[in-house]
């Protein structure tokens, strides 16, 4: 089976703080793999590692059967951030506007989209169900349709590989539910390989096919069965407390305001 992504024995460091502790972990082409970790414990950093931005200073990472050094096939690989952070959702751009800008990477920022593009841009919209707001404003939608026009923006050039980091913060619990929904469809139908960083444990048990719990270092991988039979354990070592679990909807309210603020 094709690593997507192996990691190996992976250290890293902001300036004198050790976030990644010998860090290995490998991805297979299909699976749906769920990170999750208590707050800091580096799994942002992790993906920032996958991406290439940013350097490890001691281990190996390799992408699709590469070095990371050498990947060039970046298009490869589809990307959507804790929010639309990277966005100013103030800027009057449609959800068209938005997704097009995906594939901008691949034509070239100033190449007129031709016929081919277009269609394509309206398939990624479909396919998260938003066809019928693809001229409005992403402003003027709800949080939990702006960040379906995010993964169809990361969708748009095709990517094997899917990476979400936290998508689901802020975006209120029906919305979540219809988020897993498009993950597993992406998933199953569509052969997608998909790393999900979240901290809804509770949730994503149900619809990952492997997990892993970092917090420095790793904690478990394996199948969430096994993470479902040791949660109690695996929790406590990498939280350093009890954890409770809490349904998504009080989550997603709790972090609102980090959505809003951050
Ligand atoms: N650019 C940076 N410079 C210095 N320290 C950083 C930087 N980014 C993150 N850190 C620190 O590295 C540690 C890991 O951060 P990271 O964002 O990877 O964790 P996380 O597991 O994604 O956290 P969260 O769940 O809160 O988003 C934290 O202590 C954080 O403060």
């Amino acid at each position: 089976m094709t690593e997507m992504i192996r990691m190996e024995r992976v250290h890293f460091s902001y300036q004198n703080e050790k976030v990644l502790d010998n860090v290995s972990l490998t991805l297979h082409q299909g699976e749906f793999l769920a990170l999750v970790g208590p707050n800091g414990s580096g799994k942002s950093t992790l993906i920032k590692l996958a991406l290439g931005w940013l350097k490890p200073q001691a281990g190996d990472i390799q992408l699709m059967g590469q070095d990371i050094r050498r990947f060039r096939d970046r298009d490869k690989i589809g990307y959507v951030s804790q929010k639309a952070n990277s966005f100013n959702l103030g800027f009057p751009a449609t959800v068209f506007e938005v997704v097009a800008a995906g594939l901008y990477g691949k034509m070239g920022l100033f190449r007129w989209m031709g016929r081919k593009e277009k269609q394509k841009v309206y398939e990624a919209i479909e396919q998260v169900g938003l066809s019928d707001w693809a001229h409005r404003n992403i402003g003027r939608l709800s949080g939990g349709q702006q960040q379906r026009a995010f993964i169809a923006r990361a969708l748009v050039s095709d990517p094997d590989l899917l990476i979400l980091d936290e998508p689901t913060v802020g975006v209120d619990a029906e919305s979540v539910d219809r988020f897993y929904r498009l993950l597993t469809h992406l998933h199953r139908e569509k052969g997608l390989t998909l790393l999900l960083v979240t901290h809804d444990i509770g949730a994503v048990t149900t619809y990952v096919d492997r997990i892993a719990c970092l917090n420095k270092r790793i904690f478990f991988h394996g199948d969430p069965e096994e993470f479902t039979r040791k949660q109690k354990e695996i929790l406590t070592a990498a939280y350093g407390h009890e954890v409770q679990m809490i349904d998504h909807q009080h989550e997603a309210k709790d972090e609102m305001s980090l959505f809003v603020s951050t």
